[in-house]
């Protein structure tokens, strides 16, 4: 297998697990600038680079039959909508696309799902290193479109909110109605508090990735089983049997 976004953060932390690991073999690593060519005759890619550049990173792999996880940010409903036209109907590709690869990350977006239809209020807050480049972050926007999705099926209204007046931004961003707040801080890696409000009580479902290491099992069991999800997939739990 190869990497793309091979000296970054999440790049240069897979390249260490996949050395690590008995069954996998690293054959290629290309970051900015390299030219991925035939990457390396790898069978599976893991692509972690920056959001302009991830489409046209995968659509390289998908083109060359190559399988691809992809845990970089940044992947709007149209640029999903492109990469199922490219791989197509009949694929003979599997891509992955997941917005966190730690396990933790993964239940708390489920557990919030299955939470959401019982709460008036919904709020996500995100908490990253400083060097992030995106906000909110992938896991906060797709934490908030669950929700959002299950309070639709649901029939609830919006979020209760009396606020008129705001003129500097303080009640955060909105993905699909629900308030998202980011907060970037030197000592941070990733975390996130998805906060649940009814009469009376609050839920808090909280997720702390203190390590990038927390994201590598995740990883590596998404590059064994990526060959065997043909098409394009959003999100790990599809390969957890959580969805
Ligand atoms: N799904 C998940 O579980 C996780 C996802 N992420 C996401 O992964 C992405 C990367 O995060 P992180 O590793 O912290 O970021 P970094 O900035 O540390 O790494 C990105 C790397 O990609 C390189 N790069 C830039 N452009 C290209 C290109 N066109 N082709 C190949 N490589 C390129 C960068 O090079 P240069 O520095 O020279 O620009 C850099 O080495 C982000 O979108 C982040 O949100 C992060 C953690 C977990
Ligand atoms: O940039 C990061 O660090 C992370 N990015 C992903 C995101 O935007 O959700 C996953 C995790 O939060 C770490």
């Amino acid at each position: 297998m190869a990497v793309i976004g091979a000296a970054g953060r999440m790049g240069s932390t897979v390249c260490r697990a996949v050395e690590e690991a008995d069954d996998l073999e690293l054959v290629g690593r290309f970051d900015e600038g390299d030219q991925l060519g035939d990457l390396a005759g790898a069978d599976v890619v893991v692509e972690f680079s920056v959001p302009d550049a991830s489409p046209a990173n995968v659509e390289h792999c998908v083109a060359r039959g190559v399988h691809v996880v992809v845990g970089t940010t940044g992947w709007t409903p149209e640029r999903l909508a492109t990469l199922r036209e490219q791989v197509g109907d009949d694929p003979g590709v599997g891509v992955l696309v997941a917005p966190n690869f730690a396990l933790g990350a993964v239940l708390m977006m489920a557990f919030a799902q299955q939470a959401a239809r019982f709460y008036e209020s919904a709020e996500v807050i995100e908490l990253h290193h400083p060097d992030k480049v995106d906000a909110p972050s992938g896991t906060a926007a797709r934490t908030a479109s669950l929700i959002g999705e299950a309070r639709a099926a649901a029939g609830l209204g919006p979020v209760p909110d009396a606020t008129t007046h705001d003129p500097d931004g303080a009640r955060g961003s909105r993905v699909d109605g629900i308030p998202v707040h980011s907060v970037r801080l030197r000592g941070l890696v990733a975390h996130q508090e998805v906060l649940f409000g009814g009469p009376g009580e609050m839920l808090t479902i909280r997720h702390d990735s203190f390590d990038r290491v927390s994201f590598m099992p995740g990883v590596l069991a998404a590059v064994r089983a990526v060959a065997d999800h043909p098409g394009v997939t959003v999100g790990l739990e599809h390969y957890l049997g959580l969805a």
